[in-house]
């Protein structure tokens, strides 16, 4: 069993470099279907539990994919003749391994995918995606887990979705790449990262305009070739340090981030007294003495995201007063509240939002995650504590975040990663993903 071990009070201090996002990577290796001619070549690569299953959904396709885990790059390369069934196995250890059904349905004719469960954080239907792949054509069933979908040839449609669904918006985009004809995507997620998987796409030959609004235009093409393409940067690990400085009185520079991707935390942050300075050189992060409370709501971009909820409620237990946080996005998204409670944390939960009671004497204590941010919201609660926290069930964070164990320390967190033996000795655990690939 590995653990995150956290002796909470330190200040961090120093400059943090922040991977490549994992909610970019993830459709753009998908995309990388639909090149028939040429090799891929994504730079940025993040060394995620979450790209290793994305690798082997395309090495089951019968799609060449190679690693360089020293350089983040990774070649992709679809040349051949690919297989139109994505397995349950895999599918079922990655939602997002969805995203390859555009991508199939539309070069081949044909795509066979396991339906994706619901998981933590909700139940997390899949309607949008096939109403909008329906829209341009295909003939879809759901039969024994599998959805199976069949177009000779996509016909370009405009589709309205009920909610900028960001899985969706990005099926629906990479099938019109290849359809006959324009498609415009009305009420489409507006998120960095379908900006930058149309960047992606424009830079194989697709014809994309709009993305990042709220209606995507894209003009079908007969081919796409390989292309090269740096991922953009992962705003959601940003944020995290940015609440890791807010919350330890810190002083952090957070190398090279976006501000403009991450303005409603920067917005709320700076409501709660924090210094945030834009610079050349990337947001430059002073946590104050006292922190002042503030309210929340969970939106799609450009909203608040929902992928920094959790964090955030550390730094609103860590202000004096009472805060709300209210989740609209997913339905069950508080589940880190049970474990901060252990925490001496005073939250209660009524629905959808959660009251946060602050300033909160966190003291140390064994968690364990339960979905990927509640895991980086309880090391964040561990650089607070009193005393020594240990967060469990790491193979949550193991998604999304790669050595934040040791970015951490170099801030001057007293923070390690172990592995605990049967008699409780511990093993220090310095390389995590690969020995898994
Ligand atoms: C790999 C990836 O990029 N994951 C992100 C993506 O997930 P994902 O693409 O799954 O998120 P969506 O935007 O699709 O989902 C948002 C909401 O819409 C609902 N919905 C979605 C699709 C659908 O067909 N029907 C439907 O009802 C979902 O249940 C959820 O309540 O966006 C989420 C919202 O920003 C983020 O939290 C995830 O980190
Ligand atoms: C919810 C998340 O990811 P996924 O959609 O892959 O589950 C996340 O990144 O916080």
């Amino acid at each position: 069993m590995e653990e995150i071990i956290i002796n909470g009070g330190n200040r961090l201090r120093g400059t943090v470099e922040i991977d490549g996002a994992k909610n970019a990577v993830l459709p753009i290796m998908a995309a990388a279907i639909l090149a028939t001619k040429g090799v891929n070549r994504i730079e940025s690569v993040p060394i995620l539990a979450d790209v290793l299953t994305m690798k082997a959904v395309l090495e089951a396709l019968n799609v060449k994919t190679n690693f360089n885990e020293n350089d983040s790059t990774m070649l992709i390369d679809a040349q051949d003749s690919l297989t139109s069934e994505a397995s349950f196995e895999l599918v079922s250890k990655m939602r997002a391994s969805i995203v390859v059904l555009g991508p199939l349905l539309t070069r081949l004719g044909h795509a066979k995918v396991a339906m994706p469960g619901g998981c933590a954080i909700g139940s997390r239907p899949i309607d949008l995606h096939l109403k909008g792949l329906r829209q341009l054509g295909a003939h879809i069933v759901q039969n024994g887990g599998f959805i199976e979908a069949e177009a000779r040839k996509l016909i370009g449609a405009p589709i309205y979705l009920d909610f900028p669904s960001v899985g969706a918006t990005e099926n629906i985009m990479m099938a019109a790449t290849l359809a006959e004809g324009t498609t415009y995507i009305d009420n489409a997620a507006r998120e960095p990262e379908i900006v930058d998987l149309a960047m992606f796409l424009s830079e194989m030959g697709a014809q994309i305009s709009g993305a990042g609004t709220e209606t995507i235009k894209v003009v079908g093409v007969p081919e796409l070739h390989g292309a090269v393409h740096q991922v953009v940067q992962d705003r959601i690990e940003a944020g995290t340090f940015m609440v890791a400085a807010a919350i330890t009185q810190g002083d952090v520079l957070i190398k090279d981030a976006i501000a403009a991707h991450n303005r409603p935390l920067i917005s709320k942050l700076t409501e709660m007294g924090v210094v945030i300075e834009e610079h050349d050189q990337g947001v430059r992060v002073i946590g104050p003495e006292k922190l002042i409370p503030v309210n929340v709501k969970t939106l799609p971009h450009p909203g608040f995201p929902t992928d920094m909820q959790p964090q955030m409620t550390i730094a609103q237990l860590m202000a004096d007063g009472t805060s709300i946080m209210n989740e609209t996005v997913f339905e069950n998204r508080f589940m880190h509240v049970d474990e901060l409670r252990r925490m001496n944390a005073q939250i209660e939960i009524e629905g959808n939002t959660v009251l946060l009671h602050g300033r909160a004497q966190l003291k140390g204590a064994a968690v364990e995650a339960t979905d990927l941010r509640a895991a980086a919201a309880l090391i964040l609660a561990g650089l607070v504590a009193e005393g020594e926290t240990r967060v469990g069930q790491l193979h949550y964070l193991d998604r999304g975040y790669h050595l934040i164990q040791q970015k951490l320390s170099l801030l001057g967190a007293d923070i390690r990663r172990s592995e605990i033996a049967a008699d409780g000795t511990e093993r220090p655990v310095l390389s995590v993903i690969s020995k898994e690939a």
